[in-house]
């Protein structure tokens, strides 16, 4: 095919539209791409990172240029460090043409715990996502969401039991808009440490006791988990603006416990 060929071809995505509706998000999901996340001791973590990236299209374009996202993408270093995304994101927006855009990365994160009695250590695996995002009038965000596995064990439970209680693995997921540098380390460690108990990958029987009789001495309502856990995110300056979920995959029932909290500490909206 001749230049005078490919220039040819109709250009579809270049026509204009006259429904006047603009679009708010365009673009591609869940294209996978190897990425560098470095971690809180000094080591960087090679993982695969899952990435949609969208643009806003005016109401009088047809179309986005999808190849464009692609372009972009595989334009970077083979495996894309965090520090990338914001000027990728701009590269984003500045090659469609658009006023605002999205870039989402979700992958696992891994990190390393020691037991609490033996010490052994073993790693293990958070889903984290990050959020990049530039708005109308051209603010530029960045967000920071993790699923913390943790143990809830119910206070109801213990109150009206002559012994034990009902305790399940819940999902805690904390969003996060920040206004300065994060470890994921110090989102995880806030959430654990409102848990009934924190989960390990390796625990050998001391350690089984410490779990069972830490989670015993903490129960806690999916309420108090979102609780506990927005009164230490409403004490930390470098977030903005936050949603912390609580679900407990409750062992009693064939159905979950649910909790949510959202506040915009900017705005004096939500909790504290
Ligand atoms: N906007 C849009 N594009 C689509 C859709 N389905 C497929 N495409 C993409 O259209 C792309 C080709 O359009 P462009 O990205 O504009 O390609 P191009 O015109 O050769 O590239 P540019 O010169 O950079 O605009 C292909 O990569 C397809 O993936 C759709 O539903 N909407």
């Amino acid at each position: 095919m001749t230049p005078q060929q490919a220039h040819a071809i109709p250009d579809v995505q270049n026509l204009n539209d006259s429904r006047k509706l603009a679009i708010d998000k365009v673009g591609i999901k869940s294209i996978r791409h190897p990425v560098r996340v470095s971690d809180k001791n000094g080591g960087v973590q090679h993982t695969i990172a899952v990435f949609n990236m969208y643009v806003g299209l005016p109401h009088n374009f047809k179309g986005t240029h999808m190849s464009r996202f692609i372009e972009i993408i595989n334009g970077n270093e083979r495996e894309i460090s965090v520090e990338s995304i914001e000027p990728m994101l701009r590269e984003m927006v500045k090659r469609l043409e658009a006023e605002t855009g999205q870039i989402e990365l979700t992958f696992p994160y891994f990190i390393n715990k020691s037991a609490p009695i033996s010490g052994v250590q073993s790693l293990m695996d958070y889903e984290v996502t990050f959020t990049a995002e530039i708005r109308e009038g051209g603010a530029y965000s960045f967000t920071m969401k993790t699923v913390v596995p943790v143990t809830s064990l119910c206070p109801c439970s213990k109150k009206i039991s002559q012994y034990g209680a009902h305790n399940q693995r819940s999902h805690v997921t904390v969003t996060a808009q920040t206004n300065s540098f994060l470890w994921i380390e110090e989102l995880v460690q806030i959430v654990e440490s409102q848990a009934s108990c924190q989960l390990y990958g390796l625990l050998k029987r001391p350690d089984e006791k410490y779990v069972t009789e830490r989670a015993y001495d903490n129960p806690k309502f999916v309420e108090d988990m979102v609780r506990d856990v927005a009164g230490l995110l409403n004490a930390e300056p470098r977030i903005d603006c936050y949603r912390v979920e609580s679900e407990n995959f409750e062992s009693i029932h064939n159905h979950s416990a649910y909790a949510l909290i959202e506040c915009d500490k900017r705005a004096g909206l939500g909790a504290g």
